[in-house]
């Protein structure tokens, strides 16, 4: 196999200064264009991604200047900086954070509350060597959100997801070679995250007879504890509301640190989500807030948004009323 070494900052700077240098025999370029801006901004850029680039910045020039009003100096075409930046917006490096699939994640995005104001400290991430988290909760107590919002937070310029749902249609070696060339690509990056998504369920895991994929097991296993090369910092995060399955397969060892994602258990905190979702009527909120006050509540953040979605089609008079009964159903609050 083919090791890529990415280009660093300096490298990258003197390659694009080199590539605008050969450009500016064909077009006049900007003096806003700086090498070294773009060095900074196209991090884990392989060298013919950075090439492309500038090729596709001398294409969003001619496609900018046609379809406005032409050259009415008669000074030939210039490349600007806008189209250096239009032509980023359009590249997706092999090496990046694939920021998409990460929001895609979050489709609620994220929003705060008393529990998760003290996130800092969760992306403080060691900048070199391994660091394997687990992030484990109850189901649907926003794990996999967290591990995403974690990722992108951490400034770390590699980031995949890997969740069973990508591995679903493969056979078992199929999934270990799957899960080995995306740990092949972050060791290529100085610094990476990867996050395992619903581990257990990565793993095959089925409650029924305690079925998993050993094969799975055994390499997880040993990539989870191998250090990437000198100089490079590898995250993994793990997400999963099976922490028992977890310590019963052995695997609890691997972690470095565990962080738990509680439920919410406040009507401050239901309260606070509640707000930010603007879907309901001050009064609704009152409503709400009074009818939990002493009550035992224990709720994830998805399911709490599940419940959120589902009553507000309902009309405003109906809303609190249907909302708390699902929720006193969810919590028992009739048997109490
Ligand atoms: N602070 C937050 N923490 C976690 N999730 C949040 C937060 N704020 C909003 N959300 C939203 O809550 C939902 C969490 O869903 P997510 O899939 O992460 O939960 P999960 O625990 O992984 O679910 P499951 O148990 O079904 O795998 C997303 O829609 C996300 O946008």
């Amino acid at each position: 196999m083919v090791k890529i070494t990415l280009p660093n900052q300096e490298e990258r700077r003197e390659l694009l200064a080199s590539r605008i240098k050969n450009l500016s025999n064909y077009y006049k370029i900007a003096d806003n264009v700086c090498p070294l801006e773009m060095a900074t901004r196209t991090k884990n850029f392989t060298e013919d991604e950075l090439c492309e680039l500038v090729h596709r910045a001398a294409s969003e020039a001619c496609a900018r200047v046609s379809s406005t009003n032409g050259d009415p100096d008669g000074e030939g075409l210039q490349v600007m900086l806008e189209d250096f930046l239009n032509a980023l917006k359009g590249l997706v490096p092999r090496f990046g954070v694939q920021r998409d699939n990460l929001e895609q994640i979050m489709p609620n995005g994220f929003l705060y509350y008393r529990e998760n104001k003290k996130r800092d400290e969760l992306i403080d991430f060691p900048i070199e060597g391994l660091f394997c988290q687990l992030i484990e909760g109850d189901p649907k107590s926003g794990l996999s959100t967290v591990a995403a919002k974690m990722a992108l937070e951490s400034g770390i310029p590699f980031a995949r997801h890997i969740s069973a749902a990508d591995l679903m249609d493969l056979g078992e070696s199929a999934k270990i070679h799957y899960i080995q060339n995306v740990l092949e690509d972050a060791y290529v990056s100085r610094r990476s995250c990867v996050i395992f998504d619903d581990l257990e369920r990565i793993l095959d895991y089925g409650a029924l007879g305690m079925r998993y994929s050993n094969a799975i097991l055994q390499m997880l296993m040993v990539l989870l504890k191998k250090q990437p090369p000198r100089g490079h910092g590898l995250v993994i995060l793990c997400t999963s509301n099976r922490r028992d399955v977890l310590q019963q397969l052995g695997m609890m060892p691997v972690f470095t640190a565990v962080h738990h994602v509680p439920n919410l258990s406040t009507p401050a905190d239901i309260m606070a989500v509640m707000e930010s979702s603007k879907r309901f009527e001050p009064e609704e909120m009152g409503h709400i807030k009074d009818a939990m006050e002493g009550r035992h509540i224990s709720m994830g953040i998805k399911r709490l948004l599940d419940l959120m979605t589902w009553v507000s089609p309902l009309k405003p008079d109906r809303r609190a009323a249907k909302f708390l009964q699902k929720m006193g159903e969810a919590m028992g609050w009739g048997q109490h």
